[in-house]
């Protein structure tokens, strides 16, 4: 069964101003991403991970090329269409968190569900589901300041799912993190992706994220120069034991 793109980029061209003229950071870049699919796309530094990242996330219009979400073609948008496929769509992971730091995890979770326009059941019930989903239940009440970068990195990854976005891109989530936290932020976003269907997009330099991609793609120079899918990693299945700690 032919599987349709979650997120479909077809060559897209970014030109972006440089000291002597414009320069081409994309260089007609094709890129398609899937439901059930945790992909990571690495590179060297300045190789436009995030030029790219920001478009396939409606962040960014290229230059050239065009973009569909979900099979709806959004490239002729502007800036208040794309805010709404990004509301409805997509959530984003940042690697320092971008948390509310005066709210509490609750508050967080309940302002993404509110700034999404939250029309589904209970939100306060949302928010607890949501908490539980990402292990924080007991760390409900606390501010980020009280929590450990996995927990805000967590908590991150809540608000991003809060509405349902089926959409996950996170650029070097991992980054700020000690192994053990980032082995845990790993195991919920292969979560998202195979128990949930997400469509999850990593941009990392972080090389024990590898053993969780189902597809490494890599960019240089503006250019995609390599795109393979992996075997499902044994880590899959261990349990997600800090829920507990
Ligand atoms: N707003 C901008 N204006 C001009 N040039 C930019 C802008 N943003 C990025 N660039 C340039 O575009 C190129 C790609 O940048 P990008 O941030 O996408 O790379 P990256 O692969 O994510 O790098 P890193 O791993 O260091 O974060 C770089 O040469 C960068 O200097």
């Amino acid at each position: 069964m032919t599987r349709l793109p979650m997120v479909e980029a077809r060559k897209v061209v970014q030109m972006l101003p440089g000291g002597a003229g414009p320069v081409t950071v994309l260089r007609e870049v094709s890129l398609s991403l899937f439901a059930g699919d945790l992909t990571l796309l690495s590179g060297p530094s300045g190789s436009g991970k995030t030029t790219l990242l920001s478009i396939l996330g409606c962040l960014r219009r290229p230059t050239q090329g065009t973009l569909s979400i979900m099979g709806e073609n959004v490239t002729g948008y502007d800036a208040g269409a794309l805010a709404r496929v990004r509301r409805l769509r997509i959530g984003f992971v940042f690697q320092h968190y971008n948390l509310f730091p005066a709210l509490t995890a609750r508050e967080n979770l309940r302002l993404a569900l509110d700034a999404c326009d939250w029309d589904g059941a209970d939100p306060s019930a949302r928010v607890e589901h949501v908490l539980a989903e990402v292990g924080l239940t007991a760390r409900g009440e606390a501010k980020p300041a009280a929590m450990s970068g996995g927990e805000q990195q967590r908590l991150a990854i809540g608000r991003a799912i809060a509405a349902g976005a089926p959409v996950i891109l996170a650029d070097e989530p991992t980054s700020a993190l000690d192994a053990r936290n980032g082995q845990i932020v790993m195991e919920l976003l292969t979560e998202l992706a195979h128990r949930r269907s997400a469509t999850v997009l990593a941009v990392t330099h972080d090389p024990r994220t590898e053993p969780y991609a189902d597809r490494m793609v890599r960019i240089e120079d503006g250019a995609i120069t390599q795109d393979e899918r992996r075997k499902i990693s044994s880590r899959l299945t261990s349990s997600r034991d800090y829920r507990h700690e």
